[in-house]
C-alpha cells in the first residue's frame, strides 16, 4: 500500500556511471564524528563528503556529465528526470519502521538503493520531495538518522492534507550516515544535531565520541542553514479564537523542528501588533516577523514596520504569514498558501517575495495608512462596519449576516473618483501597461528613499473633476485632465521614488515656501481658493496627524458655497477612526536624510534631478475623473482571492506589477449588486456592462454628501472624512516564502 505523502514510482531507473561514484575521500569533520576520532583541532569544519557524493558541476563538460546522474522515473527520459534534479548522494538505506532494525543481518536483507537528489529523497520506489522536509535529526556516532517531513497525504473522502511523518533511516555505517546527513544539510535543510544517546550529560565534555563541544550549533557541524530568529505575533482573537490552537498544535512544532529561534507575543488589544512592529528590537526578529491571524494583523504589522523610526530597518524586516484568520487573501493570492502547515513550511524553506504596498493618505490631515491587499468604499465597507456589531454573536459568519442586512436596506453611494491610469490605448485599440522610460538602475527596488530636497505641494482638491462634471448625482461623467491638482504627499512620494520622478517636473513649484494652486493650468474654471502649504512649510514631521490649516476644497457643486461647506467639514474632520491618540512618531529625525536607505538603487543624481531626462514618463499623466453613483469601489493590489470561496476580485492584478486594479461598480440598486456578486463567484463579474476595471497608478476618492463615507483597508475600517489618495509603492514589503511561478 502506498504510504501517504511518499510517492511510489513503478520503475525507477538511475543511470549513474560507476566512475562518478568513486569515493572522493577527503578529510573532514564528518569522519571524525563517524569514527569518534579526536585529532581534529577545530570543530568548525564542514564535513567533506566521502563515497558516493557527487561534486557540483562547474564546467560545461562537467555539467553534461552531471546530467547523466539524473534520475529517470519510469524510464521517461530527460523531461521527467528534471522533476527530481541532479543526484547529490547515493547508497544503501533501510527504512526502520519499528525502531529496532539495526542488526547487520536485517540490514543486509532489507536495505534498498537510495538516492538523494536536489529535489527529493528516493528509496526503492518511494519519493519524498525535499520541499516537504522540515529538518533532520541526527545523534552523533549513530548509524541512523530521522527525516522530519510534512508530505501531502492521500485524502480518501476529504481534501488531501499535510501531516507529519518521521522517516528513520539506517545507513550501513556511521560514516555513511554522516555523509547522508551532510548531503541533506547541503540542500539547505536544518540538521538537529544531538549528542550520542549513551553519553550522559556529565561525560559530555570529555567524551571521546566527539571532537566538537556538545553545544556546537549544527550549522557549524554540518553546513546547513543557521537557525533563523523570528518574532511571532499571534492575534488570539483571529478566526474566532482558532489561531492559538493553530499555532500551538501545528505551527510551533514545525518551527521547533526547523530550529527557528522565536519569541512569541500574543496581542492584547487592537493596535498591539502595530506597536510591536514599530518598536521591536530588530535583533529579536532579524529574519522576520511572523503574523498568526488574518489579514488585519498583517496590516497592523505592515503599518508598524513602515513607520519605524529607522525606515531602513522597517523595510528590511520581512513578514511571514500563518493563515489563521477569517480570511487570508494576501498569503493565498501571493504565495498560493492557505493552510497553516503549508504556510509554516514555506516560512521554514525561506525565500522572499517582494510585494507592492499602497499608501492611502487622508489629504486633509496628512495621515497615511498602508495596505497590501485592497481598499474599498461603498457597499463592502458598509458591510464591514455593520459586521463589527455581530462579531461576538456570529464570528466569521458576521460578514454574511451584515451583508444580508445591508443588502435589504441598501443606500445610494455617490463618489468623486479621479485616477491616473497605468494603461494606455495603443493605435490598435489594445490597452497595455504604461511604461516609464527607465534605465537599468530604475529596475532596482528603491526602498523608502526620501529626499529632503523636494517639497512639492501636497494634494489638495479634485478640481479637475468639478470643471466638467454636472452636479446631478447618478449621471456617470468621464473626463480627462492633464493636470492633477492633487498629488500624494511628500511623505508618500518620499517612499516611492517613481512618484517622485513623476512629479519631478514640478520641483520649481515646490521650492516656493507657499504654493498657490496653479489655477491657470487647470481645466477647471477658477473659483476662490485658499492657499495650501507644502509639507515643508508646515514643518512636516513625518506621519503626524496634526490638523493643518484647512485647505479649501472644491466639492460636488462647482460653487463657492460648496467650498465653504467643505471648509467647515474639514475643520471638524476627526480623521480616521484609529487616529485618536498620538500613535505616530513625530520625531523629525525619523525622516532625515541620514536614514535614507542604502540598498542597491539608482545613484544619488537621480535624487538631485540630474537625470530627469531619462526618468520623465513617456506619456503625459492624464488623470481621469468619474463622478456618480457607485455600488462599490475596490482598489486591489493583487488578484484578491478569497480562501473560503473561488472568488477572484481582480483577476488581472499582480502583487508586484507596480499598479493597482480599480473596480468601479457603477450605479445603484439591489439587482445590480446581486448580479455582481453572483457573477463574482464564477469570475465573470468584469463582463458586466456596469463594472469597470482599470489599472491605476494612483486614485483619489471622495464620498458624496449623502453617502455614508466609511472605507476599508485590508479589512480594517476607517472613516473617510474627506478626500483620500491611494498611491502605489512598488515592492516595499517582502513576504517570507516563494511565490509560485507565473505562466
Ligand atoms: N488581542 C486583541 N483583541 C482584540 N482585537 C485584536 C487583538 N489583537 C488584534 N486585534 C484586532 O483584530 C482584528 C482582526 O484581526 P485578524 O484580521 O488577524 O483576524 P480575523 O479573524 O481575520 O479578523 P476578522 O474576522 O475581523 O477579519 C485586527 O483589526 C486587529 O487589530
Amino acid at each position: 500500500m502506498q504510504k501517504s505523502g511518499v510517492h511510489r514510482t513503478p520503475s525507477l531507473k538511475v543511470s549513474v556511471p560507476q566512475g562518478q561514484q568513486q569515493s572522493l575521500r577527503r578529510l573532514g569533520l564528518c569522519s571524525q564524528i563517524a569514527t569518534g576520532g579526536s585529532q581534529q583541532s577545530s570543530p568548525v569544519v564542514f564535513p567533506e563528503k566521502r563515497g558516493k557524493k557527487i561534486k557540483a558541476a562547474s564546467s560545461p563538460e562537467e555539467k553534461a556529465k552531471a546530467d547523466e546522474h539524473r534520475i529517470d522515473i519510469g524510464g521517461g527520459g530527460d523531461e521527467k528526470s528534471d522533476l527530481l534534479g541532479s543526484l547529490v548522494y547515493s547508497g544503501k538505506l533501510l527504512l526502520d519502521k519499528r525502531g529496532k532494525d539495526d542488526a547487520a543481518d536485517v540490514f543486509n536483507k532489507k536495505a534498498v538503493d537510495a538516492r538523494l537528489t536536489r529535489r527529493a529523497l528516493v528509496w526503492a520506489s518511494n519519493v519524498l520531495q525535499l520541499d516537504d522536509v522540515v529538518s533532520l535529526t541526527y545523534n552523533v556516532g549513530l548509524k541512523h538518522f530521522t527525516v522530519h517531513a510534512y508530505p501531502v497525504g492521500k485524502g480518501c473522502f476529504t481534501k488531501p492534507k499535510r501531516s507529519r511523518k518521521d522517516f528513520r533511516f539506517i545507513a550501513p555505517t556511521v560514516e555513511e550516515a554522516v555523509q547522508w546527513v551532510a548531503s541533506f544539510a547541503d540542500q539547505q535543510l536544518f540538521i538537529n544535531c544531538l549528542p550520542h544517546p549513551l553519553v550522559s550529560k556529565k561525560k559530555q565534555g570529555s567524551s571521546e565520541l566527539f571532537s566538537v563541544p556538545i553545544d556546537t550549533p549544527p550549522e557549524l557541524v554540518f553546513r546547513c542553514k543557521s537557525a533563523p530568529k523570528m518574532l511571532v505575533i499571534l492575534n488570539p482573537r483571529s478566526g474566532h479564537g482558532r489561531s492559538i490552537r493553530v499555532f500551538n498544535d501545528v505551527v510551533e512544532p514545525i518551527f521547533k523542528l526547523a530550529g527557528i529561534k522565536m519569541e512569541v507575543v500574543k496581542t492584547n488589544k487592537a493596535g498591539h501588533a502595530r506597536e510591536l512592529a514599530s518598536t521591536v528590537d530588530i535583533s529579536l526578529c532579524s529574519d522576520g516577523i511572523i503574523c498568526v491571524g488574518g489579514d488585519g494583523i498583517i496590516n497592523e504589522v505592515l503599518n508598524g514596520l513602515l513607520t519605524r523610526n529607522n525606515q531602513k530597518e522597517g523595510v528590511s524586516i520581512p513578514i511571514g504569514i500563518v493563515p489563521a484568520g477569517s480570511d487570508n487573501s494576501l498569503v493565498w493570492t501571493v504565495l498560493g498558501v492557505r493552510d497553516p502547515i503549508s504556510a509554516a513550511l514555506s516560512i521554514v524553506k525561506g525565500g522572499l517575495t517582494a510585494t507592492d504596498v499602497f499608501a492611502v493618505e487622508w489629504i486633509h490631515t496628512g495621515v497615511v495608512h498602508f495596505g497590501m491587499t485592497v481598499s474599498y468604499y461603498g457597499f463592502v465597507s458598509d458591510v464591514l462596519e455593520l459586521s463589527e456589531k455581530y462579531q461576538k454573536r456570529f464570528g466569521p459568519m458576521r460578514y454574511l449576516v451584515a451583508g444580508f442586512l445591508k443588502f435589504m436596506c441598501l443606500p445610494k453611494y455617490s463618489y468623486e473618483v479621479e485616477y491616473l491610469p497605468a494603461q494606455k490605448e495603443d493605435p490598435e485599440g489594445k490597452t497595455r501597461l504604461e511604461r516609464e522610460v527607465v534605465d537599468v538602475q530604475d529596475l532596482y527596488t528603491d526602498v523608502m528613499r526620501r529626499s529632503s530636497r523636494e517639497g512639492l505641494p501636497r494634494a489638495s482638491s479634485l478640481s479637475s473633476i468639478d470643471s466638467i462634471m454636472s452636479p446631478s448625482a447618478g449621471e456617470l461623467d468621464t473626463c480627462s485632465s492633464t493636470h492633477a491638482s492633487a498629488e500624494p504627499s511628500e511623505y508618500v512620494r518620499g517612499i516611492d521614488p517613481k512618484m517622485k520622478r513623476m512629479s519631478s517636473g514640478r520641483r520649481d513649484v515646490a521650492a516656493e515656501p507657499e504654493v498657490i494652486h496653479p489655477q491657470g493650468q487647470s481645466t477647471t474654471p477658477s473659483w476662490p481658493r485658499t492657499r495650501s502649504k507644502s509639507r515643508s512649510d508646515k514643518g512636516w514631521m513625518g506621519l503626524t496627524s496634526v490638523q493643518d490649516p484647512p485647505p479649501t476644497r472644491s466639492s460636488w457643486g462647482n460653487t463657492g458655497a460648496h467650498d465653504r461647506e467643505d471648509i467647515s467639514s474639514t475643520v471638524s474632520d476627526p480623521g480616521p477612526i484609529w487616529d485618536t491618540g498620538p500613535k505616530w512618531d513625530s520625531e523629525p529625525s525619523a525622516w532625515d536624510v541620514e536614514n535614507s536607505i542604502e540598498l542597491p538603487g539608482p545613484p544619488e543624481d537621480i535624487e538631485t534631478g540630474l537625470r530627469n531626462q531619462s526618468m520623465t514618463p513617456r506619456f503625459e499623466n492624464k488623470w481621469v475623473a468619474r463622478k456618480g453613483h457607485f455600488l462599490g469601489i475596490m482598489v486591489c493590489n493583487h488578484a484578491c482571492r478569497t480562501v473560503q470561496s473561488s472568488q477572484v476580485v481582480a483577476p488581472n492584478s499582480e502583487h508586484d506589477d507596480g499598479t493597482m486594479d480599480m473596480l468601479l461598480v457603477h450605479g445603484c440598486g439591489r439587482l445590480r449588486l446581486i448580479r455582481f456578486f453572483i457573477l463574482l463567484q464564477t469570475g465573470r463579474h468584469l463582463s458586466l456592462p456596469y463594472v469597470e476595471c482599470v489599472k491605476v497608478k494612483s486614485v483619489k476618492i471622495k464620498a458624496g454628501k449623502q453617502t455614508h463615507d466609511s472605507c476599508g483597508i485590508d479589512g480594517e475600517l476607517f472613516a473617510l472624512n474627506g478626500e483620500v489618495i491611494s498611491t502605489m509603492l512598488p515592492e516595499q514589503c517582502r513576504l517570507i516564502g516563494n511565490a509560485p511561478e507565473r505562466h
